[in-house]
């Protein structure tokens, strides 16, 4: 029994899966997003999912995403999982970091990537891929430099009991 074994998982793996079980944490009903933050040489720097910003209570501003007044819908509230992640660094600088991420990031986030200094993002759902906010995404992470993947999923199923 002096050989490892096999079947850990993968960096990709735990770090995606870190990011997914940060979105677990959001209180969204349409979509839970999570992001990890993870240095050049893999250690996990941050976290984030998406949330209100603190002292905006969960239950008292609207989860919903259409009404004509759009001071009632999420939208103008709620701090994309991305952004909560580079803000809840504390540490100093994220230049060079990766980020992984549960779904593509929206053009607010990718400013914000960029001038951290984060130089790849992991990315598994593209469910927006197409509209405005994600093509000015990927014109920007083209510009700067940024490169972008798709996580390549596994077959294999991560269970945590807790
Ligand atoms: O990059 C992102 N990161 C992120 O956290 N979000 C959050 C904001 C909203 O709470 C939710 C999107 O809501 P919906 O899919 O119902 O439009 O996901 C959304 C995006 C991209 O749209
Ligand atoms: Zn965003």
């Amino acid at each position: 029994m002096n050989d490892k074994r096999k079947d850990y998982i993968t960096w990709d793996e735990y770090f995606m899966a870190v990011a997914k079980l940060a979105g677990m944490r959001s209180k969204d009903p349409n979509s839970q997003v999570g992001a990890c933050i993870v240095s050049a040489d893999n250690k996990i720097l941050s976290m984030g999912y998406n949330g209100f910003p603190m002292g905006c209570s969960d239950d008292e501003f609207p989860w919903g995403r259409d009404d004509e007044d759009p001071l009632k819908t999420k939208y103008v509230y709620v701090t994309h999982s991305e952004l909560n992640a580079i803000l809840n660094y504390r540490g100093g600088s994220l230049e060079g970091a990766k980020l992984y991420v549960s779904l593509f990031p929206c053009n607010e986030c990718a400013k914000a990537i960029i001038q951290a200094g984060i130089k790849t993002v992991i990315y598994d759902s593209d469910k927006y891929d197409g509209t405005p906010a994600v093509m000015a995404s990927k014109m920007m992470f083209q510009a700067a430099g940024v490169q972008f993947k798709k996580y390549t999923p596994t077959d294999r199923k991560i269970e945590i009991t807790v």
